[in-house]
């Protein structure tokens, strides 16, 4: 793969977004890894796979649940054409998206001790994507990758964020529930992460009223050198 370099640095270049839930964090990411080349790291997704380990051996202890993820096998692709995670040898790509993960998975995120075990090893595959990295989440911009090239908050309105999830849902879940996997997990997950307000020199964008193509656009513009 090409190395897209950092132009100031010379560093593999590397593209943090934060955002709250369903603000377009995985699909704008993906577009961007896509668009530039780049490798693509979806850490939301190692959380759920965690949360789908944790509910399928029954933990419920923080110091046991803890452990558990500790001595995990994760393996996620970077590829932004072909993504799949697994946990423990099992494939757990489908599973993860799964309305009942969804709701679990701040219980899970939320314990510091584990949180501590998934920033390693995202901060490891950022590291190992020498060609340049596109990694979102909700604590990109201020604890995995805080001297990244680009540091982006997408955010958007809740009601635009819940309707469409709800539309890409497609009545797997009813408004009640798909609010509940938006307002209330933001609520649960800015206890540990600061992706409601922009840290300094990050940038923000709102997508509420932004095609997903022209939020593309926009970040990638970012990552080129200015010219003034
Ligand atoms: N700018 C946009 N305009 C319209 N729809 C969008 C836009 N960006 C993303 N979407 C759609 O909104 C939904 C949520 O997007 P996505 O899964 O990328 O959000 P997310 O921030 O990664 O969410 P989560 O944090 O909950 O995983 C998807 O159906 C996606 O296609
Ligand atoms: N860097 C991150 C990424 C994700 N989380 C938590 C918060 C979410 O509830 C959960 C799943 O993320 P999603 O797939 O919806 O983006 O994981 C986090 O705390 N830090």
């Amino acid at each position: 793969m090409i190395t897209v370099s950092d132009v100031e640095t010379d560093r593999p270049l590397v593209v943090a977004i934060d955002g709250p839930s369903g603000s377009g964090k995985s699909s704008t990411a993906r577009g961007v890894a896509e668009r530039l080349g780049l490798a693509y790291l979806d850490t939301g997704a190692m959380y759920r796979a965690a949360a789908w380990l944790v509910a399928e051996q029954g933990v419920t202890d923080p110091a046991a649940i803890t452990e558990l993820i500790g001595a995990a096998e994760l393996d996620i692709s970077t590829d932004p054409k072909a993504f799949r995670i697994s946990i423990n040898g099992h494939d757990v790509t489908a599973a993860i998206r799964e309305p009942r993960i969804s709701q679990f998975v701040s219980t899970v995120a939320t314990i510091q001790p584990v949180r501590d075990i998934l920033i390693a090893r995202q901060r490891e595959l950022i590291a190992a994507a020498t060609g340049g990295v596109v990694a979102e989440g909700r604590d990109l911009t201020t604890v995995v990758a805080p001297d990244a090239t680009v540091r982006v908050l997408l955010v958007a309105d809740p009601q635009a964020r819940i309707a469409r999830r709800e539309a890409e849902l497609a009545g797997a879940a009813n408004t009640a529930e798909v609010t509940d996997q938006i307002v209330r997990r933001d609520r649960d997950d800015s206890t540990v992460a600061a992706f409601t307000e922009a840290a300094v020199g990050v940038t923000v964008i709102d997508s509420t009223h932004l095609g997903l193509a022209e939020v593309i656009d926009q970040i990638s513009r970012l990552t080129k050198p200015s010219t003034s």
